[in-house]
C-alpha cells in the first residue's frame, strides 16, 4: 500500500539502488470491498515510475480502470484490451483481476505479457471471506518467482492458492466484520489429526504402494478385502483399489470393507479414478491420469485435507500436478506391463527425468517387483520415495509372502542416501 508520491518516489529510488530479482507490484488503490486506499494522485507516479520497474502489476478491476482514466471494464474483451493498454506503460507483465466482472459465474483474470494472453478461470466461491484476497495472489506469486519459476507458472500456482484457500474457508467466521479474511495456511493443514485419528499425507507412505486389481483377484479366488489384509500384514504402506471393471455398488462396498481394514492399521486408502466413490466412503484421496478427472477440479471437490496422486510420464506434467494442487505424482511405466493396456514405458531415464522436475514425491509403477525394485529406487533422487505395484502382489498365488519379500528388499534399499530400515 503506497499512499503518497513521496513514498513511491523513495522506494523507486531504493530499487534502483538495490535491484531485486523479480518486481511484483500490486498497485493497491481500490479494495474489493470498495475501500479507496490511495487516491488519483498517485497515478502519475504509478504509470510513469514504478510500472516500467515491474516484472508484472495485478490491478483489479476497479483499479484497473483508474489507471485508464476511468474507462468501463465489463467484458473478457474489456479485460483483454485493459491488459494490453497497462502493458504499453512498461511493466513485463499485466494480470487484470476480473473477480469483480458483473454477469460471470467464473473468476477471470486475463495474463498478458506483450506476445500472449492467458485467460485464468477458476470457480466463483460464494464467500464473505475475501478480504485480502489481491494481496495474497500478489504475495503467492512473488513467493513463487523467488523459487525461480516463470511468470505463467507462478499465476496460475497463486490463482489456484486462492482459489483451494477461499474454498475452504468459506464457511469460517473470524470477527464482526462485513468481510473476513480467508485461511491461507491450509497447506499446513495436511500435517493435522484427521478425523479418523490417521496421519495427514507422509511421502514416506509411498515406500510400499499395493494397487489392487480385481480380475487377478478373482482368478487367484480371494475377495478384495482378503487381498487388501494381507498385503498389509506383509507391509504395504499404502493402498489404491483399482477396480476397473467393478459395478459401481459393488465399489463402494468394498471400497468401504478395505478403509476400515486400512484405517484399522493406520494405512492410508486411496481409490483409482472414481472420486465419486471415494467421496460416498470417505477415502483419504485418489489417483487420477491425464484422461480421467483433472486433479485440481478432484482438489475443489475432495477439499484440501484429502491426499490426490497424479500420474505423468513428463517434466511438463509433473509441472501442472503441482500447480492443481496435487501430493505426488506416480511415474510410469517405467518397464512393460501386462496389467495396463498399451501404456508407454518411460524406462529409469524418464523416471528420473520426471523427478528430478518433481517439486512433488514420486513414486514409481510398471513392471516392478522383487527383481528390479533396488534398482528403481536406486536411481539417486531424493523425491522417489517407493514402488506402486500391481501384478508382483496380486497376480501371485500368496500376497502376504510377495508383499513381505518387498518389504523386506525396500526396506534394505539405499533410500534419500541413507540405509533404511523399517
Ligand atoms: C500410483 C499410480 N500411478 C499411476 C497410475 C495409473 O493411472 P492412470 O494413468 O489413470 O491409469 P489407470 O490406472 O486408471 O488405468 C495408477 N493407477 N497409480
Ligand atoms: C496402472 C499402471 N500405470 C502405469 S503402469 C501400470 C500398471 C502397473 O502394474 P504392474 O505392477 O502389474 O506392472
Ligand atoms: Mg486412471
Amino acid at each position: 500500500m503506497l499512499p503518497s508520491v513521496g513514498i513511491v518516489k523513495i522506494l523507486c529510488k531504493t530499487l534502483r539502488e538495490f535491484p531485486v530479482q523479480a518486481l511484483v507490484v500490486d498497485p493497491v488503490m481500490v479494495s474489493t470491498s470498495g475501500d479507496v486506499l490511495a487516491g488519483p494522485s498517485i497515478l502519475s507516479v504509478f504509470r510513469e515510475e514504478l510500472f516500467p520497474m515491474a516484472d508484472i502489476i495485478t490491478p483489479n478491476l476497479k483499479e484497473a480502470s483508474a489507471l485508464l482514466d476511468g474507462v468501463q471494464l465489463e467484458t473478457v474483451d474489456d479485460l483483454r484490451s485493459a491488459a494490453r493498454l497497462l502493458y504499453d506503460m512498461g511493466p513485463k507483465n499485466v494480470l487484470v483481476k476480473g473477480g469483480d466482472l458483473p454477469d460471470s459465474s467464473d473468476a477471470v483474470d486475463i495474463l498478458f505479457n506483450g506476445d500472449n494472453f492467458y485467460e485464468l478461470r477458476s470457480p466463483r466461491i460464494k464467500t464473505r471471506n475475501t478480504h485480502g484476497t489481491g494481496c495474497s495472489l500478489a504475495s503467492c506469486i512473488a513467493a513463487e518467482l523467488a523459487k525461480g519459476y516463470l511468470m505463467v507458472s507462478a499465476v496460475k500456482v497463486a490463482k489456484r492458492f486462492v482459489e483451494t484457500a477461499l474454498d475452504y474457508s468459506k464457511d469460517i467466521v473470524i470477527g464482526n466484520g462485513l468481510q473476513g479474511p480467508f485461511d491461507h495456511l491450509l497447506r499446513l493443514k495436511g500435517h493435522s489429526q484427521d478425523c479418523h485419528g490417521l496421519q495427514a499425507f507422509n511421502p514416506s507412505d509411498l515406500l510400499l504402494y499395493a494397487v489392487t486389481d480385481s480380475e487377478m483377484n478373482k482368478k487367484w479366488g480371494r475377495s478384495i478385502t482378503d487381498a487388501v489384509k494381507a498385503a498389509i500384514e506383509g507391509g504395504a504402506t499404502i493402498v489404491q483399489l483399482r477396480e476397473k471393471d467393478a459395478e459401481t455398488q459393488d465399489f463402494l462396498e468394498s471400497a468401504k470393507a478395505c478403509l476400515k481394514i486400512c484405517h484399522s492399521h493406520g494405512v492410508p486408502l486411496l481409490i483409482n479414478d472414481r472420486i465419486d466413490i471415494a467421496l460416498a466412503c470417505d477415502a483419504d484421496g485418489v489417483h487420477v491420469g491425464q484422461s480421467d478427472m483433472p486433479a485440481h477440479v478432484a482438489r475443489t471437490l475432495l477439499g484440501p485435507e484429502k491426499i490426490i496422486g497424479v500420474s505423468c510420464k513428463t517434466p511438463e506434467q509433473a509441472q501442472q500436478a503441482w500447480v492443481d494442487g496435487a501430493d505426488y505424482i506416480g511415474c510410469g511405466g517405467v518397464y512393460p506391463t501386462n496389467t495396463k493396456e498399451n501404456n508407454i514405458t518411460v524406462g529409469l531415464d524418464g523416471l528420473k527425468t520426471v523427478c528430478m522436475a518433481s517439486k512433488l514425491p514420486v513414486v514409481a509403477i510398471g513392471g516392478i517387483g522383487v527383481s528390479n525394485a533396488r534398482i528403481v529406487m536406486e536411481i539417486g533422487v531424493p523425491n522417489l520415495k517407493g514402488v506402486a505395484v500391481v501384478s508382483a502382489l496380486f497376480d501371485r498365488e500368496c500376497v502376504l509372502t510377495e508383499t513381505r519379500k518387498l518389504h523386506a528388499m525396500l526396506s534394505e534399499s539405499n533410500i534419500d542416501g541413507t540405509l533404511k530400515k523399517l
